[in-house]
């Protein structure tokens, strides 16, 4: 275990800048870095600071090298430059063509390096990527963008499809990373006119063994990442928009994850628990390198310029957490059998030869092994675990996707049945899935994993190793990725086989699911959307149907009111012809006690008009008792009627008779005060018959009671005598001459011809009424010629009857 080095690098102050603010902000010294001011002294010791006057090549020298050199003997190692933008990240690993970087370095000390060791042969291979807004992008091989990163048991990470090339000396990658610096992503922003926009990682693979007894030397494999980060920056301080905003929060994104990486392995191993690697492509791709099986090497880079303070000590915070973590390189190495017995044996051989030495030293020995051997299953717990968690978190993902998916195929399911549409949508729905799968068997086919691609021709090392039989048979992977599955050295855990990839290219129902179920409900909300419209506009209709019913509820209540009022006028009527009928008891027998002789005609005559009146009145009572019993009085009006008609003629009778004679008018002057009396209650009387009589032709035009009478539609001639029912006699009166000439215009329109039978009777029409235009109701009475006196006076005297008729024009 050794912590991983971390050093700052101050970059000197832009020509823009006030280099004497920028000069005395930092101030460094040996590994220490400080702001050079007594009141913000916080002061940062790391592995190596250096001021802005040092150059790539010390950089190099002090920190990359010995990572280099460890490299070629088969430890993985990282160097990776970390700060904000334009503090001199590229500088640092690129460099320029006086000063080159620790890119350009490493390749020709990796080549210097491999010339000085004799007693092995080497195989080395390089890529070169980047990742721009989060993508992986090949920067060797144009066409080869959006790589997806999968996971070896025993190769660890690996970017799928990612060319490498195999190189014969320095010069040759020189001119690749001359082509791949070419494809890279660069922008100008206001704090960088050649800004990187994307973390490239150029990647060397180091092989090598033994020369000569190659059947029982071991292969040694390492990898070298040398990492270019962009840089953090703030929006407001880039001027950054569009196409540059975008980069920008990646890069921010991803080096936020960067940071909570460190940030969590920096954590005591205790209390630390799942470690974000996963977050972005970036801790991905580095995640040996950080808590793994790798020598690393992290520069971070500040900006002098007061401007930058913020940033530069954000940068520093990054850099002391950095500081904490610990890695467990060892080298790399892939057995043979013959290989793994020769290693065996000379492990007996030392072991023999420590039992003869001291025994402190052997136990001392023991337990250094056993201890390294304890730190590289933590760390393998530890990677376990993280993948653990991960799978458990996907589940929980899945469960409550699938969840959802159901609830909402039920309220679906529901709503269709409603509808009365699940018919077509179930055809629709099971095409959809149709397609759905068939695409997903399509899919599958094209998602086989690739292999890198190898266009160099192939040195003799190499065909040694593709003849290398000691290795297993991955039936995954092409032979051109032996080199991986030789790259155990990079991993931590070697017991099982797994090959992730095919694991991928599963389909995923659930996805297609959430896609159709979307669509579905998209459809759903419209049509419900469209019903509630249309309810809405029912809802209001109603409204205005309940109103419109209150106000004729209201109207039935008051017409209700009336009647009943109505029904109260045969009662009172009925009272009072109650009283009517006492006070004329009353007269009766006043008359009656002041009647001298009582068998005289006068007499005769009075007191058949009492009976008759009496008789009337009580047919009134019960023809009102009727009414209010709810009952028909159609023939009792008739009855009332000739009463009335006998009443009135006996009362004229009486009057004429005792008007003339004389006895009787002596008589009635004796009783002059009885029969003023009885003249006023005659009146009176006569009054209350006429409003009773009245009272009734309303409550018969009200439909309370029924009038007799006769509907005729004349054809032709008119034939009275069938039409009245009645003897034939003529119509040739009125009772006023008005109505009389209004008659006679009515005949005389309909053309009609009117009989003269017998001169004895007459009718007389009482009235005429036109209902509607042409429609004529007319009543008649008939009465004795005799009787009549002349043609205009109303005549009284006894009625024989009263008949309605209809006439049609
Ligand atoms: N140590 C140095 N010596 C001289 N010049 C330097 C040094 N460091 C950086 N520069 C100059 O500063 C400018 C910005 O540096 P550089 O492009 O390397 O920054 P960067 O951190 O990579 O920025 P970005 O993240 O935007 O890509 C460049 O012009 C570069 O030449």
């Amino acid at each position: 275990m050794e912590k991983i080095c971390v050093a700052v690098r101050v970059r000197p102050p832009t020509p823009d800048s006030s280099s004497k603010n920028a000069s005395s902000l930092w101030k460094v010294e040996d590994n220490r870095i400080s702001l050079d001011t007594p009141l913000l002294g916080a002061s940062y010791s790391f592995d190596h600071v250096f001021d802005e006057m040092s150059r790539n090549a010390c950089v190099y020298e002090l920190l990359t090298k010995d990572i280099i050199h460890a490299a070629v003997e088969g430890f993985n190692g990282t160097v990776f430059a970390y700060g904000q933008t334009s503090s001199g990240k590229t500088f640092t690993m690129t460099g320029s063509e006086t000063d080159p970087g620790i890119i350009r370095r490493s390749v020709r000390d990796v080549f210097e390096r491999i010339r000085m060791i004799s007693d092995r042969e080497f195989l080395i291979r390089v890529s070169y990527m980047e990742i721009y807004n989060e993508e992986i992008n090949d920067l060797l091989a144009v066409e080869n963008q959006r790589l997806q990163i999968h996971e070896h048991w025993e190769c660890g990470v690996f970017v799928d499809g990612l060319r490498e090339e195999i190189v014969h000396d320095a010069e040759q990658i020189l001119k690749l990373l001359d082509f791949g610096e070419v494809n890279r992503h660069f922008g100008e922003t206001n704090m960088n006119v050649h800004s990187s926009r994307s973390h490239t990682i150029f990647r060397m693979v180091i092989e090598s063994r033994g020369k000569g007894n190659s059947s029982t030397d071991a292969i040694r494999v390492s990898v070298l990442n040398l990492v270019d980060l962009a840089g953090s920056e703030r929006i407001a301080k880039t001027g950054a928009g569009g196409v540059r905003l975008t980069e920008g929060k990646y890069i921010n994104k991803s080096l936020m994850t960067l940071g909570n990486v460190i940030n969590k392995l920096s954590e005591n191993t205790k209390i630390r628990g799942h470690i974000p690697y996963r977050d972005s492509k970036l801790t991905r791709i580095l995640q040996p390198a950080l808590g793994g099986n790798a020598k690393t090497c992290i520069i971070c880079t500040i900006a002098p310029e007061e401007y930058h303070i913020e940033e530069s000590k954000g940068t520093l915070q990054f850099a002391s957490r950095a500081k904490s973590i610990t890695n467990c390189a060892q080298v790399n190495e892939i057995l043979t059998d013959a290989a793994l017995l020769k290693r065996l044996k000379l492990e007996i051989e030392e072991l023999r030869m420590k039992l003869q030495g001291s025994h402190a030293e052997v136990l001392e020995q023991e337990i250094l092994k056993l201890s390294n051997e304890r730190l590289k299953y933590e760390l393998e717990c530890e990677r376990l675990k993280t993948q653990l968690e991960e799978e458990r978190r996907k589940q929980r993902e899945q469960e409550q996707c699938i969840k959802d998916q159901q609830l909402k195929i039920e309220n679906l399911n529901s709503l269709v049945t409603n509808l009365d549409f699940k018919k077509n949508h179930s055809e629709d729905f099971l095409n959809f899935r149709k397609t759905q799968d068939d695409s997903c068997i399509v899919n599958n086919n094209i998602n086989v994993p690739r292999t890198p691609c190898f266009k160099s021709p192939t040195r003799s090392f190499v065909v040694a190793r593709l003849n290398y039989s000691g290795l297993p048979d991955f039936n995954d992977l092409a032979d051109e990725d032996t080199w991986s599955r030789l790259n155990k050295g990079f991993v931590q855990h070697r017991d099982k086989f797994q090959f992730t990839p095919t694991v991928r290219s599963q389909p995923i129902p659930l996805a297609t699911a959430t896609m159709e179920c979307s669509h579905e409900d998209h459809k759903e909300v419209e049509k419900l959307k469209s019903q509630i419209d249309l309810l809405t506009n029912e809802k209001d209709s109603l409204q205005v149907k309940f109103n419109e019913q209150v106000a004729m509820n209201n109207k039935l209540s008051e017409l209700k009111q009336k009647m009943l009022h109505m029904q109260e006028i045969p009662k009172r009527l009925y009272e009072s012809v109650a009283n009517c009928n006492d006070v004329y008891k009353d007269v009766i027998v006043a008359m009656k006690s002041v009647m001298s002789e009582k068998e005289s005609p006068r007499a005769k005559l009075f007191f058949d008009a009492t009976e008759t009146t009496t008789s009337l009145l009580s047919t009134l009572q019960s023809q009102f008792s009727m009414i209010m019993d709810g009952q028909k009085t159609g023939s009792g009006e008739h009855c009332l009627s000739d009463q009335w008609e006998t009443l009135r003629v006996n009362l004229k009778k009486t009057t004429t008779s005792l008007l003339s004679d004389a006895q009787g008018k002596d008589e009635i002057l004796n009783c002059h005060n009885k029969d003023q009396e009885t003249a006023a209650l005659e009146e009176k009387l006569k009054c209350e018959l006429s409003i009773i009589k009245e009272r009734c032709n309303d409550a018969i035009m009200d439909g309370t009671m029924e009038m007799e009478g006769e509907l005729v539609t004349a054809d032709g001639e008119l034939d009275l005598q069938e039409a009245l029912n009645v003897p034939v006699g003529a119509i040739t009166r009125a009772k006023t001459k008005r109505l009389r000439e209004t008659f006679i215009r009515i005949i005389k329109k309909m053309n009609r011809k009117i009989i003269f039978e017998d001169p004895s009777k007459i009718w007389i029409c009482i009235s005429a009424k036109e209902i509607t235009s042409g429609d004529w109701a007319l009543n008649f009475t008939q009465v004795e010629l005799s009787t009549a006196k002349n043609e205009d006076e109303t005549l009284v005297d006894r009625g024989l009857g009263r008949k309605s008729l209809w006439l049609t024009d």
